[in-house]
C-alpha cells in the first residue's frame, strides 16, 4: 500500500518519513495552514529526499499559474489540488510537466455522475473529509454510490489507530495522513509518523495473508 505523510516542514520529519518507508511526502502551500511552507523551504527540504520517493506539493483554490511557479521553485514532482479544479486544470498541470492528484471530499465524489466519475477515472484521486487538513474522518457509507476505479488515496483523520481498518473497508492504492501524525496541531512526531506507516504497512500484510489484497484473487 501506497504510503504519503502530508505537512512536513523539517528535515528531520523527512527523514523519518523516508526511513520508515513512505512512498510520498508532502509540503503544503495553502494559504492559512498550520503547515505551510515557502518554496524556496521546500526546494531545499527536497534536495535530501532519495529519488523515488514522490514529492507532492499541495495546493487548495489558487490560481494554476501560481500553482505551476510555486511548484516550479520548490521543485515537487507531484501536485495535489483541493479546490474546485477541471480537467482543463488537470491538462495544464500535466503539460507543464507535473504529476497530480486531485482531492475531492468524499460527498462530493459521491454526488458525481457516472459520466463526471468516468471522466475523473484517468487522473489520480484522494479522496478526503469535507475539511481538509482537519483531522477529521468520514464513514466509509459516504461512498454507497462506490469508489474510484484507478488509483485513489484515502485521506481524513487517519492515525495509527484506525488506518488499518480504514483501508481495508474502503480498499485504497494508498493512504495520507496529516493531522493524526503530529503531538501538536501542525507540529509532527516522529514516533507517530513510524507508528503510522507501520500501521498501514500491517493491514496490507494482513490482508495478503487472508487473500483479500487488491489484484490478488480471493480463495
Ligand atoms: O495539511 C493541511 O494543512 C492541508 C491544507 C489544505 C489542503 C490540504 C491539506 N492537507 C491534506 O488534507 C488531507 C487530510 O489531512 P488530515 O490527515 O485529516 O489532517 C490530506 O490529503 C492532506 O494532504
Amino acid at each position: 500500500m501506497y504510503v504519503k505523510i502530508c505537512g512536513l516542514q523539517t528535515a528531520e520529519t523527512i527523514a523519518a518519513a523516508v526511513d520508515a518507508g513512505a512512498d510520498a511526502i508532502g509540503v503544503v502551500f495553502a494559504p492559512g495552514s498550520p503547515r505551510t511552507v515557502n518554496a524556496e523551504l521546500a526546494a531545499k527540504l527536497g534536495r535530501e529526499v532519495p529519488a523515488g520517493i514522490e514529492i507532492v506539493g499541495v495546493f487548495r483554490n489558487q490560481p494554476i499559474d501560481q500553482v505551476i511557479k510555486i511548484a516550479t521553485t520548490a521543485q515537487v514532482g507531484t501536485i495535489q489540488l483541493h479546490g474546485e479544479e477541471t480537467l482543463q486544470d488537470m491538462d495544464r498541470i500535466h503539460n507543464a510537466g507535473f504529476q497530480s492528484l486531485r482531492a475531492f471530499s468524499a460527498p462530493l465524489y459521491n454526488s458525481l455522475s457516472p459520466d463526471e466519475k468516468i471522466a475523473w477515472d484517468g487522473e489520480r484521486l484522494l479522496l478526503d473529509a469535507v475539511e481538509p487538513g482537519a483531522g477529521v474522518t468520514f464513514d466509509a457509507a459516504v461512498l454507497s454510490a462506490g469508489t474510484p476505479q484507478g488509483f485513489w488515496l484515502l485521506a481524513g483523520g487517519l492515525n495509527p489507530h484506525n488506518v488499518a481498518a480504514a483501508a481495508k473497508a474502503m480498499q485504497p492504492s494508498g493512504v495520507d495522513v496529516s493531522s493524526g501524525v503530529e503531538s501538536s496541531r501542525g507540529v509532527k512526531s516522529i514516533q507517530l509518523i513510524r507508528d503510522f506507516i507501520t500501521a498501514a504497512r500491517l493491514e496490507i500484510t494482513t490482508a495478503a495473508a487472508s487473500g483479500v489484497t487488491q489484484g490478488l484473487p480471493e480463495e
